[in-house]
């Protein structure tokens, strides 16, 4: 795996760090690399109602966008939890990835004991529901 990517691995691990999860205990952490080099952290941040819980991957990708990144400008995301096999994004993650990302982007999976594994956006969420998905059909 190239410098680059051993380095965006390091910088999720520093991410998990942060995590706030008093509830599941299950740090996250993700760092995304914008074309420009710059790398956007993210944790997971945990919520008593549990349902507005962010996971790490959100948490990057919106904090780069609030920045005002634009889609499709990234260049990889890697992701690392205390798992078993490499950690693996959740479905909402992915329909976000999908949105903020070009298809072909890599995604490095990866957990402490230095597993991973490489996908692409586009793999990670076959047949999504996409923005051109949106276009209506003409109707006479
Ligand atoms: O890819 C993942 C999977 C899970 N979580 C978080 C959500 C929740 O806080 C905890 C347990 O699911 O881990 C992430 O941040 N990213
Ligand atoms: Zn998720």
């Amino acid at each position: 795996m190239s410098q680059q990517l051993e380095q965006l691995l390091d910088e999720a691990k520093a991410a998990m760090d942060l995590a706030y999860v008093p509830y599941s205990q299950f740090r996250v952490g993700a760092a995304l690399l914008h074309e420009s080099g710059h790398i956007y952290r993210g944790c997971n941040i945990e919520n008593a109602a549990y349902g507005p819980t962010n996971c790490a991957e959100r948490t990057a990708l919106f904090s780069a966008i609030a920045d005002g990144a634009k889609p499709g400008s990234f260049t990889a995301i890697a992701v690392i939890g205390e798992t078993t096999e490499p950690i693996t994004p959740c479905g909402v993650c992915r329909q976000v990835l999908v949105e903020l990302c070009s298809p072909d982007m890599k995604v490095i999976m990866s957990n402490l004991k230095g597993d991973r594994t490489v996908m692409t956006v586009a793999e990670l969420l076959p047949g999504a529901f996409t923005p051109s998905s949106l276009a209506k059909e003409e109707h006479s």
